[in-house]
């Protein structure tokens, strides 16, 4: 299972959560965001850490060319659709990146079906308003959560085995339980998370 520490914004952060083990760092390039950051901070920090950890952007309802020339800026690995937009646009980008499709709940039935042959592109279920901080109600998601799906919303040390335990899922992803201000990580929180979710036993709750 893979764990994403996201709204990475400086080099500080950067190191400090590749060498807390996450194998993936989120930079969010959406303009509504709290943690927005530049393609140059995003390609110093992202580099800062070497080849290992992934440097996933995040965007938000943006057009295909802002995308791919951001990506290419910042020297992007992979990429995280969030948004209102058709499976054209996710699989013309998914032509240069790995994808991170992001669904909420309500989107499972009408978009899950659509990527699972698509090896290039991957779900993660978010909660409606993300970087909110919001869980989702993961009991509730036990039959649809789509097989080798991410998840997402408002998970933090204090939970993230129990939502691994729940769902079962192939990553995590969490941003607003791991900071001390927004766009500043906690070092300890990120830590934790990152220890939760490694020592979680997926058969430690009852299914
Ligand atoms: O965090 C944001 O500001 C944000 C803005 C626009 C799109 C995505 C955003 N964040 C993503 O939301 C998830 C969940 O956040 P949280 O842990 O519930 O606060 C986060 O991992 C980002 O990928």
């Amino acid at each position: 299972m893979k764990v994403k520490v996201c709204g990475i914004t400086n080099l500080n952060d950067a190191v400090l959560s590749a060498e807390a083990g996450a194998d993936a760092l989120g930079f969010i390039f959406a303009p509504v965001s709290r943690r927005l950051v530049t393609p140059e901070a995003a390609r110093q920090a992202g580099l800062g850490v070497g080849p290992a950890v992934a440097r996933v952007g995040v965007f938000l309802n943006q057009g295909l060319d802002e995308v791919l020339r951001t990506a290419e800026m910042a020297r992007l690995s992979a990429l995280q659709i969030h948004g209102n937009v058709s499976s054209l646009y996710v699989s013309q980008l998914a032509a240069y990146y790995p994808v991170l499709r992001v669904l909420r709940p309500a989107d499972l039935a009408e978009e899950a079906g659509v990527w699972r042959a698509d090896p290039g592109v991957t779900l993660m279920l978010d909660a409606p308003e993300p970087g909110g901080g919001q869980p989702l109600d993961w009991e509730a998601l036990k039959s649809t959560f789509p097989a080798g799906a991410w998840l997402a919303g408002g998970l933090g040390p204090q939970n993230v085995a129990q939502a691994i335990g729940v769902l079962r899922p192939a990553g995590v992803d969490a941003v607003s339980r791991l900071e001390s201000r927004a766009g500043v990580k906690d070092p300890e929180a990120v830590r934790a998370f990152v220890r939760a979710a490694r020592q979680a036993n997926p058969q430690s709750y009852p299914q």
